[in-house]
């Protein structure tokens, strides 16, 4: 094989962060997910799309074992992080959850100050060995989830005082302050007016020079605008997965055809 072969492989494989084979899930009898196969790459906006109850939160949250939570819910299949099963019993949930942050439809801020919602993270995983550090962490994350010029002055007041907007900008700061490798997204600007809307999307824009983020939306026009890869959800199936451009542009399956031209969902 000559050194460009080489090369290329090399690439494509560490573009790779997260893949998944055959998932299925089950919730109970309800058949969710039939047989998900995708490749997550790093660096990169993905978007999930569909219409109302295709299993988009449900991919999402197998993505860093949530559903772990739900009793009723089953998942089979295999979901690889960096090549390494996530679902393997020496896999520590919730320092996979640090890897794998996560920022909900609904803004949760802790009912904690705006310092203590950042730190929490970092505290817990033993990030920072000083106060200084814990310091340095706090004030690259806001500034990272571009939060800090407007919270600066009042590091120690409530999360939950903050404007919706600011608020779900802080909990980004909060998934950001463990230096997660993948960000999922349910939906994070759904609660959001469309001046903290498009705060969040370009906020967006730029935690992809850093990670990989998938987002679960509602929004075509979202998805349009945020991702560079977009798969499409119908029935528990993952129709169509390709580039953004291609999907809404020239979509191959029928059925993301109808999805993306209003005639279904
Ligand atoms: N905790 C649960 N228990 C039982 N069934 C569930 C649970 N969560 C989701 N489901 C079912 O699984 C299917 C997929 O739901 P999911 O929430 O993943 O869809 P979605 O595409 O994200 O929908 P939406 O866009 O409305 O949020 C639905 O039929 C839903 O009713």
């Amino acid at each position: 094989m000559n050194d460009m072969r080489i090369l290329e492989r090399a690439v494509e494989q560490t573009d790779i962060k997260i893949s998944a084979r055959k998932v299925q899930v089950h919730y109970g009898e309800k058949h969710a997910l039939k047989d998900v196969d995708v490749d997550i790459l790093d660096k990169t906006v993905t978007a999930f799309i569909g219409p109302s109850g295709c299993g988009k939160s449900t991919f999402l949250r197998c993505l860093n074992r949530m559903n772990d939570t739900i009793d009723s819910c089953r998942v089979d299949g295999r979901i690889a992080l960096d090549g390494e099963d996530i679902y393997d019993k020496r896999v520590d949930p919730v320092q996979l959850r640090a890897r794998v942050g996560m920022v909900f439809q609904k803004p949760n801020p802790f009912p904690k100050s705006i310092y203590d919602n950042v730190a929490y993270g970092p505290r817990i995983h033993g990030l920072a060995r000083n106060r200084a550090e814990l310091d340095e962490i706090v004030e690259k994350s806001l500034r990272g989830a571009a939060l800090w010029n407007e919270v600066k002055d009042r590091l120690s007041e409530p999360g939950t005082g903050l404007s919706g907007g600011q608020q779900q900008r802080l909990c980004i700061a909060r998934a950001v302050a463990t230096q997660p490798e993948v960000l999922l997204m349910d939906e994070p600007c759904s609660a959001l007016d469309p001046i903290a809307t498009s705060q969040v999307e370009d906020l967006i824009d730029h935690l992809r020079e850093q990670f990989s983020v998938v987002i679960v939306t509602h929004s075509m026009q979202q998805a349009a605008r945020v991702s560079q890869k977009t798969a499409f959800f119908h029935l528990g199936n993952l129709v169509e997965y390709a580039d953004t451009d291609d999907i809404f542009t020239r979509p191959r399956d029928p059925r993301t055809e109808s999805y993306i031209s209003g005639r279904i969902g």
